[in-house]
């Protein structure tokens, strides 16, 4: 900026070569004068009229050379000093009169330009423009022409040589309207000092009017500093806008960058879940492929299923023809189920013998022959060896079938589930085992834990037997008590309670029961094992001679058999009465007499009821015992009775073997009445209910 104020370099060039001449002098009074008025002005004019010699061509060699103030023809300036004089004048008018004329241009003013060179010029210049364009008519020009002037000193003469003022206008107009002011400059004769003094006084006072207007227009200036703290102001909250913009920027760049990472996730995720998509439509089509398939064949099965549906139809109406055959059918078969029981006899006798234990290998045995399977021979050894012709030494008994020593638990029961099966006909069932103590009375109706005997296989049987006739469209309801007599008491043995228990007749006058005994609905066979266990469990045993552990009471396991037939609206109520009696025993032997006479006589009471049964006396001692009265149903007629005699096989059991097997023998005689069915609901076939 500096660079744009004007220099005083106009009035050293020419100072140090030369001396001062007279129209110098003169020169030189009128710029005191003007720079009395117009100190700013001083230093252009000076420079200006240094310049003139230059562009008016009054010197020749100036004319003829550029050079000339380089070579100096001060030798010839004596001679040019008259004429020269009155030009210097003109010229001085030459220049002042366009000064008039034109805008004024105002001079640097060193005091205030002090303040563009201080600070930032060109802001505040910036700032000015643009506020209210003062500067653009006043100050930019003035710099503009100085630095025109600068650089018209060093180019060529016929551009620019007058000076700064000259340039000005030069600048401002097209350089054609130059000719016709220069003519109309009025020359005043050098000699006319008057005039020249008055046309001094004239540039002075056109000097100083543009003096005031400069003074003025610098008034104008002073407000520049409050402009430059405005424009400070300005700038300052334009940095803290831009710092704030920036630090916007920073911000947005992180948020851009956290974005830029967002979309590259999204980009990724977008692809998997485009892989995945694609993934998905494959399996798509492919469930598209199986679901056709599954379609076709859906119709296919479909078609099947109507088909099978007309088929089972059609099946549906044989099975209920081919069930009802069977239901006739079955009906039949208990029919003759039940002729060839009643030809076999109601009472049947089964006569086992049981095997020697291996803690009895030292016992002497009896003389047994198995005659065939339902005839025996026992002879006394004994008795034989003494060769005595006793007829008692060999005794020969027929039942309905021996089981000798060797027979297993399956032979005994295959020729007991026939009654099992009377039994779910609707039948009563009686078994009971009878002997001496000691041998195989509980082991023929209980069995071992490895060797179940007839009550746990009747169990199975009749679980198995149920399901079956399920199929027949029979439901069956299976209930449970377990008795005990012993000592002419009858104790439950489901519960350890104290109870008063009677028999006592049923209403339809032929069936019994007895009174407060525990009953259990089984459901299975299981269940009905774990009573059994229970019952087993509380029945008393003691010690005997022949026996260890010696059932000491009679116990009665009875299970009753409820089946329903709600197509046909029938029932059958059948019982089974599973009977191990206590062991008799000889008095001589017994050690607790009371429970001896007690079993004793109860197995007496049973002999004698079964002989007046044989006997066909009236009346039939049923009630001397609570063993016969229990037993009366079943006894009496309407039961299909099997009782199985059970002998110890040594000599020293031969006369209660022999004993036993004469009792088995008549009871085997004895002929009961047709047993019959207890409830047969059939308004088909029978419409009579029996008990
Ligand atoms: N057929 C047999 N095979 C093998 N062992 C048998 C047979 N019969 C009985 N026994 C065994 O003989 C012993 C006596 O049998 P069990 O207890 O059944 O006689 P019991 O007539 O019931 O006697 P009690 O009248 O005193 O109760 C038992 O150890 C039993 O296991």
């Amino acid at each position: 900026m500096e660079s744009r104020l004007p220099k005083p370099s106009g009035l050293k060039k020419p100072t140090p070569v030369r001396t001062i001449l007279p129209t110098e002098r003169i020169k030189a009074a009128a710029l005191a004068n003007l720079k009395n008025g117009v100190n700013n002005q001083r230093l252009p004019l000076v420079r200006d009229l240094t310049n003139l010699t230059a562009t008016t061509g009054f010197g020749r060699g100036a004319t003829g050379s550029p050079d000339l103030p380089k070579t100096s023809t001060f030798t010839n300036r004596a001679r040019l000093r008259r004429s020269r004089s009155a030009c210097d004048i003109r010229d001085i008018e030459k220049v002042t009169r366009p000064l008039k004329r034109t805008e004024p241009t105002l001079a640097p003013i060193p005091a205030k330009a002090t303040k563009f060179t201080s600070g930032s010029t060109a802001n505040i210049y910036t700032a000015t423009t643009a506020r209210n364009g003062l500067l653009s008519r006043t100050t930019k020009p003035s710099f503009e022409s100085t630095t025109g002037s600068q650089s018209s000193t060093s180019s060529t003469s016929s551009s620019s040589s007058v000076g700064g003022v000259k340039r000005k206008v030069a600048t401002g107009k097209p350089a054609t309207n130059a000719a016709p002011t220069k003519s109309m400059v009025k020359r005043i004769p050098p000699y006319d000092y008057k005039a020249r003094f008055n046309d001094l006084l004239e540039k002075h006072k056109v000097l100083k009017e543009k003096f005031d207007e400069a003074k003025e227009q610098l008034s104008t200036l002073d407000t520049l500093p409050e402009q430059y703290e405005e424009c400070q102001n300005t700038l300052f909250s334009v940095q803290e806008a831009l710092k704030n913009s920036k630090t916007e920027i920073d911000c947005l760049q992180r948020q851009n960058n956290s974005q830029n990472i967002k979309i590259d996730s999204l980009t990724k995720c977008l692809h998997d879940t485009q892989e995945e998509l694609d993934r998905l439509k494959e399996k798509y089509e492919l469930q598209c492929k199986e679901q056709e398939s599954m379609i076709t064949e859906l119709t296919e099965l479909r078609e099947r299923c109507a088909y099978l549906t007309e088929l089972s139809t059609e099946q549906s109406e044989e099975l209920t023809t081919c069930r009802e055959q069977l239901f006739r059918a079955n009906m039949e078969r208990k029919e003759l189920h039940n002729v060839v029981m009643d030809l076999r006899g109601n009472i049947r006798v089964f006569c086992r013998v049981r095997p020697p234990l291996e803690d009895e290998a030292d016992r002497l045995l009896c003389g047994w022959n198995y005659l065939d399977e339902a005839t025996l021979e026992i002879h006394n050894l004994e008795m034989l060896a003494s060769g005595a012709k006793n007829k008692g030494a060999s005794h020969e008994f027929s039942f309905d079938h021996v089981f000798h020593p060797k027979s297993t638990q399956e032979d005994v029961f295959e020729m007991v589930s026939p009654l099992i099966q009377s039994a779910m006909d609707g039948y009563n069932v009686c078994i009971f085992a009878y002997g001496q103590t000691g041998s195989g009375k509980t082991y023929t109706m209980d069995g071992v834990p490895d060797n179940v005997g007839v009550i746990p296989r009747t169990v199975d049987l009749l679980f198995e037997s149920v399901r079956n006739y399920k199929r027949l469209g029979w439901e069956y309801e299976i209930r449970a008590t377990f008795l005990e007599i012993y000592n002419e008491v009858l104790y439950d043995l489901l519960s350890n309670e104290q109870k008063n228990m009677e028999i006592r007749m049923a209403k339809n006058k032929t069936d019994i029961y007895v009174s407060n005994i525990t009953e259990e609905t089984v459901s299975t066979a299981n269940r009905l094992r774990q009573l059994m266990q229970i019952a087993k469990m509380n029945r008393a045993t003691a010690a005997t001679v022949g026996n260890d552990r010696s059932s000491r009471s009679h116990a009665v396991t009875r299970i009753e058999l409820i089946g329903r037939h709600e197509q046909k609206n029938e029932i059958s109520i059948g019982t089974i009465n599973l009977v191990d009696l206590a062991g008799s025993e000889s008095p001589k032997t017994s050690i607790r007499m009371n429970e001896t006479k007690n079993i004793n006589r109860s197995l007496s009471e049973l002999t004698n009821v079964i002989l007046a049964l044989l006997q066909k006396q009236d009346h039939i001692p049923y009630r001397n015992s609570k063993l016969t009265h229990l037993l009366m149903p079943s006894l009496g007629g309407n039961s299909k009775t099997l009782m199985f005699i059970n002998v110890s096989p040594f000599q020293d059991c031969f006369v209660e073997s022999v004993k036993s097997l004469r009792f088995a023998a008549s009871v085997n005689s004895c002929k009961l009445a047709k047993a019959k069915k207890n409830k047969f609901l059939n308004t088909s076939t029978n419409n009579s209910l029996t008990m």
